[in-house]
C-alpha cells in the first residue's frame, strides 16, 4: 500500500484491538505503511505456550498469561525507547480485561494466579513504558465473517476450539468495548471497510487526523 499524505503527530501511538480473526494484523501492516510508521506485531510463531494452553486451557493459562505480559513489557519498552511513531497490533488492556478474565471465570485459572497476574500488570501499567494509546482503533463484525476469516486462515489450534469459546470471546469483547474509557476509540466495522482498498484506507486516516485535532472527539465511529 502507498504511503498516504497525512498530519498525525509523528510520535502517535495507534493500537488496535478486536477479537482473533477480525483483521488487526492486516491493517496494522496496511496502516504502518500507509502512514509511514513502525509496526508492532504480537507474534504467534514461536510462542512456547500457544499450541498447549489450546488443548488444555486450565493447565497453560497462567503461564500463557505470564509469557503474553513479558512480551507486551518488552514490546512496550522498545517503542517507548524508539520514541513511538507506531501501529501496534492489540493492547494489553485486552489481556488482561478478555483474555485472562475469561479463563479466570471459566475456573482455569486459580484466584491466586489471577491475583499474582494482577498485581504483575497493574505494576507495569505504572512504569513510563505504558503511555496510553492516542486512538485505539476497535475493529468489530458479525460473528459469522470473524468465523470465516478464523477458518480461512487456518491456525489449526484455533479451527480445532469449539465454536462456544469463540462466542464467548466475542461477547466478551462486546461488553468491554462498550466500558472502555482508557483513551479515545475509532470504532470500524470490517463488513463496512476494506483495509486492502485505499479509498478506505484514507478514510481511517482522516478519521484519525479529526480526532486528533479536536482533541475533544473521544468517540468516532465509521459504518
Ligand atoms: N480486509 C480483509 N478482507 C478479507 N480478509 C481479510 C481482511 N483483513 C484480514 N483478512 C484475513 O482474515 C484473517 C485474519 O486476519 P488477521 O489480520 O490475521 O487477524 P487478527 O490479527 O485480528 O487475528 C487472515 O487470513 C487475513 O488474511
Ligand atoms: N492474552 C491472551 N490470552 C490468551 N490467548 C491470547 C492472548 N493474546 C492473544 N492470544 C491468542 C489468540 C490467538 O490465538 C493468538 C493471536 O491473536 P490474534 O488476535 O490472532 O492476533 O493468540
Amino acid at each position: 500500500m502507498e504511503r498516504i499524505n497525512h498530519n498525525l503527530n509523528p510520535q502517535s501511538l495507534i493500537t488496535l484491538a478486536g477479537t482473533v480473526g477480525v483483521g488487526k494484523s492486516t491493517l496494522t501492516n496496511v496502516l504502518a505503511d500507509s502512514l509511514g510508521f513502525k509496526s508492532a506485531f504480537e507474534k504467534v510463531d514461536g510462542n512456547p505456550y500457544l499450541e498447549d494452553y489450546y488443548r488444555d486451557f486450565k493447565t497453560w493459562s497462567f503461564h500463557l498469561q505470564m509469557y503474553f505480559l513479558a512480551e507486551r513489557f518488552k514490546q512496550q519498552k522498545r517503542m517507548h525507547e524508539d520514541g513511538l511513531g507506531y501501529v501496534q497490533d492489540r493492547s494489553i488492556y485486552e489481556d488482561v480485561g478478555i483474555f485472562a478474565k475469561l479463563q479466570y471465570d471459566q475456573g482455569n485459572m486459580t484466584n491466586r494466579d489471577y491475583e499474582t497476574y494482577h498485581s504483575l500488570f497493574e505494576a507495569m501499567v505504572m512504569s513510563p513504558y505504558f503511555p496510553k494509546p492516542d486512538v485505539l482503533i476497535y475493529i468489530d463484525g458479525s460473528f459469522e465473517s470473524i468465523m470465516q476469516r478464523i477458518e480461512n486462515r487456518g491456525r489449526e489450534m484455533e479451527t480445532n476450539t469449539p465454536v462456544s469459546f469463540w462466542e464467548d470471546l466475542y461477547k466478551r469483547y462486546k461488553l468491554w468495548i462498550s466500558e472502555f474509557t482508557e483513551c479515545p476509540l475509532l470504532h470500524l466495522d470490517i463488513d463496512h471497510y476494506d483495509c486492502h482498498d485505499q479509498d478506505s484506507v484514507k478514510e481511517i486516516i482522516q478519521a484519525l487526523e479529526k480526532m486528533q485535532r479536536n482533541n475533544d472527539i473521544s468517540y468516532l465511529k465509521l459504518a
